[in-house]
């Protein structure tokens, strides 16, 4: 199949693409690199048979743009990862998100429809559901965003449902819990600007690239009160796109998945799984809590497993340390360091 990857130079969006072209399929990545890496593009070209991957730098509001590739490449897949991501980010700055995630998502989504795109994959996440009432939280659980973040994108989600019933594309929405980790093969990896996400900057202070790592919050209703989170490896999650996007094409019901290993870690935890992989002591600094952020996010991730045959491989949370750790001792200034 011919897939679009919108947001294809980002960190989920890149190891993606690498599964998608390992199962067989030819993907066009649409990236406006705003926040995504051109060398990371790189890479996936140097590593890919010849002809499978091609580049477009542009945008998914473009409407002409995205509009001519559907035509001319005969998509018929799109697997849609461009948005912005920060949480914090988008209580300061909601009209970025409201625009990227929002109004350009549904410029695509109009675009997709109109060139009669058969599939669509959507990046949704755990933000959907905004403070836990139960936990672990199923795709049962009721949707109150906590923040713009989430609200956009539970928004689109809403988008799709209706399109969909409208002569949209079928489609699927993943909810990631805290994707984490780095390509095994130790060439792709995690390289946000500013990064904001636990494991690097915790593996950044390991490599001393950072003086110690701040600790959000000490006082949550957790066993050592700082917050739990459920890391997914990110090849984990790029596997369940191939997944969905399969169970797609079979006829699967469009649906929202939840996509976590169902095994909770504390920020402490992490930092001592962290010691334990890269043999460094870490130093940790215990700040205030950090706003928007709940105390418990634990997948109950069986529909997933049930109904796209989705068993994760790298589950151990040092396993999943350990792959980011190699990629950020081989490229400590990221992409940079390509
Ligand atoms: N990282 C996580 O833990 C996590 C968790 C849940 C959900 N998600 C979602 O997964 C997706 C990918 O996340 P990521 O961590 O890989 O982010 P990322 O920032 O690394 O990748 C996003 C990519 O999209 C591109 N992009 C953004 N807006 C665009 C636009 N309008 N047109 C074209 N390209 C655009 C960026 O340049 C970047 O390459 C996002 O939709 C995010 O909301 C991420
Ligand atoms: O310097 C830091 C950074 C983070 N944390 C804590 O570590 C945990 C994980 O934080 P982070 O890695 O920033 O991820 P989350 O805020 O949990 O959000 C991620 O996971 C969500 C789904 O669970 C997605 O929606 C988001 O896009 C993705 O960034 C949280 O408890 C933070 O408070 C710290 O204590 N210190």
């Amino acid at each position: 199949m011919h897939v679009l990857v919108t947001g294809g130079a980002g960190y989920i969006g890149s190891h993606t693409v690498r599964e998608l072209i390992k199962a067989g399929h030819r993907v066009v990545i649409l990236d406006n690199l705003s926040r995504g890496h051109r060398e990371a593009v790189a890479v996936l070209q140097k590593t890919t048979p010849a002809g499978t991957l091609d580049f477009v730098p542009g945008d998914t509001g473009d409407h002409a743009l995205v509009s001519g590739l559907l035509q001319e490449r005969g998509i018929e897949a799109v697997l849609h990862f461009a948005a912005h991501s920060q949480v914090g980010e988008s209580v300061e700055r909601p009209e970025l998100y409201y625009r990227n995630n929002v109004v350009h998502g549904l410029s695509l989504l109009d675009t997709v429809r109109e060139g009669g795109v058969k599939y669509f994959i959507f990046s949704s996440t755990a933000a959907v559901y905004g403070e836990p009432v139960e936990v672990p939280v199923s795709e049962e659980h009721p949707v109150v965003p906590a923040n713009p973040y989430g609200a956009t994108k539970l928004a689109f989600e809403g988008a799709l449902r209706w399109y969909g019933r409208a002569g949209g594309p079928r489609w699927m929405a993943l909810r990631y819990f805290n994707a984490a980790g780095a390509d095994p093969d130790g060439d792709l990896g995690e390289d946000h600007r500013p990064e904001t996400h636990l494991i690097p900057l915790v593996l950044q202070a390991a490599l001393g690239l950072r003086p110690a790592i701040s600790i959000f919050g000490t006082d949550y209703p957790t066993p050592d009160g700082t917050c739990i989170r459920d890391y997914i490896h990110v090849t984990d999650l790029a596997v369940a796109h191939v997944l969905a996007l399969h169970a797609l094409v079979r006829g699967a019901a469009p649906a929202a998945y939840n996509l976590g290993n169902g095994s909770g870690y504390s920020v402490l935890e992490v930092v001592r799984a962290a010691e334990a992989v890269t043999g460094r002591s870490i130093p940790v600094r215990h700040t205030g809590r950090r706003a928007g952020d709940p105390a418990v996010l634990v997948a109950g991730a069986r529909q997933a497993g049930q109904m796209l045959g989705w068993r994760p491989r790298f589950a151990d949370l040092r396993t999943i340390i350990d792959t980011a750790w190699r990629w950020h001792q081989k490229h400590p200034a990221g992409f940079e360091t390509v």
